[in-house]
Order: structure tokens, then sequence, then C-alpha cells
């Protein structure tokens, strides 16, 4: 799989953040039964990398990725985890060549022409637009697609349920990423038939290739 065919494979990634490695497993699950198989973890609590390690071990329709990828040990221990995708928020020389090197699909962030085009001079050609909607969101992806018709964006910050459907219509969006799917106060309480319905509806704003 390569970083296109991942924005093919579902039109929104639950941007997942956890406090228990717990509840991974059954999270997961519930993401997967609602039509949501890419899942990204971030790694900014210390229960990420073990919260991969298991979805990777006991959801295998899951496809398990590592969100908030921000140094080259942070790639390196993803892939250990599991990971078969890395997520950043921005992007540097020494972490595109840290992504690049463990041979997973990686989407960098970028939020300016200037980024994109710096990651487009490396053959990157797929992106994380974040924070989307911070970062002048619809008509500014739109506005990219002009002069950078070649790159496919997943536009992820501040996307919604509501919003979500505008940006799958433009030309250059694969996918979008958004934390909607897994609100904490679900997540806490166990609340996995919610997090399924949540999955569903966003699961069908776009039907699967
Ligand atoms: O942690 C990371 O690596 C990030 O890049 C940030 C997340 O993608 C966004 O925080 C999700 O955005 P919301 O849907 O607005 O919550």
């Amino acid at each position: 799989m390569n970083a296109d065919q991942l924005l093919d494979l579902a039109p929104v990634i639950p941007v997942v953040v956890l406090d228990d490695a717990d509840t991974a497993v059954p999270l997961a699950r519930a993401l997967v039964a609602g039509g949501l198989p890419v899942i990204e973890v971030t790694l900014r609590t210390p229960a990420g990398l073990a919260a991969i390690e298991r979805i990777a071990a006991e959801v295998p329709d899951a496809v398990i990725g590592a969100g908030t990828i921000v140094s080259p040990e942070d790639a390196e221990n993803a892939k250990k985890a599991g990971s078969r995708f890395l997520v950043s928020p921005g992007c540097t020389p020494a972490l595109r060549e840290a992504m690049a090197a463990t041979g997973l699909p990686f989407l960098p962030g970028v939020s300016s022409a200037s980024e994109a085009m710096a990651l487009l001079e490396h053959g990157i050609t797929v992106m994380k637009f974040f924070p989307a909607e911070a970062a002048g969101g619809l008509p500014y992806l739109k506005a990219l697609g002009g002069p950078l018709p070649q790159i496919r964006f997943c536009p992820t910050g501040g996307i919604t349920i509501d919003t979500a459907p505008r940006y799958l219509r433009l030309p250059n969006v694969g996918c979008v990423g958004g934390s909607w799917l897994t609100p904490s106060d679900a997540l806490r309480a166990g609340a996995w038939d919610k997090i399924e319905a949540l999955a569903q509806a966003a699961a069908a704003l776009r039907p699967a290739p």
C-alpha cells in the first residue's frame, strides 16, 4: 500500500488520542464495524505505542497508523509497534528522511504552498493539510489545487461531520481526518456502540471505491 492508496481506503481517518491502552482494541473494533478501517492513534499520550501494538496484534481488519510523529525516533518506534502508516503535523528534512526510511506510507503535514513544494521536490505528492480549518480551510485547499494539482491531501484539524463533505468534494482531497469519531467522554464510558454509530455516519459520506 502506498500513501495514495491509503487515502482511498475510507473517506475519514479517525484521529484517536488514548489515555488507556486497554481501550484500544474495543475502540478499533467499533470503528472497523462502523466502516472506518483506517485508524490513526496519536503518540501524544504515553499509551499511544502500546495501543498501536494491541490493535496491530488483535484487530487484523484495522489499518493501524501512528499520528503525531515529530521526531525520527517516533517514526522508528511507531514502525516497531506495528504501524502501517505514519502521520506528522508538520515536516522537516530530518523527519522526512526518517519517515521515508521506515518504508511505510506516510502523510507529512503541511500548511503552505512552500512546505508542499519542498516535499514535491522529493517526489512526495500525498500530504496531510494541518491544521486544516485554522490554516485557511476549504478555500485555501481549493486555491492550492490550482498551481499544485498533483498533490492529494488529507485535511485534518477542526473538521466535523458537517464540514467533511465539502472537503471531500474537492478534487485534491482524498480523505479527511478528525477526532470527532472518538469523543473523550464516549471513550471513558466505553460507549463503543456510540462510536460505531459515529463511524457509520462518517463512512457513509462517500462510498468505498
Ligand atoms: O496529533 C497530531 O498529530 C495532529 O496532527 C493533530 C490532529 O490531527 C488533530 O488534532 C485532529 O484534529 P481535530 O479533529 O480538530 O481534533
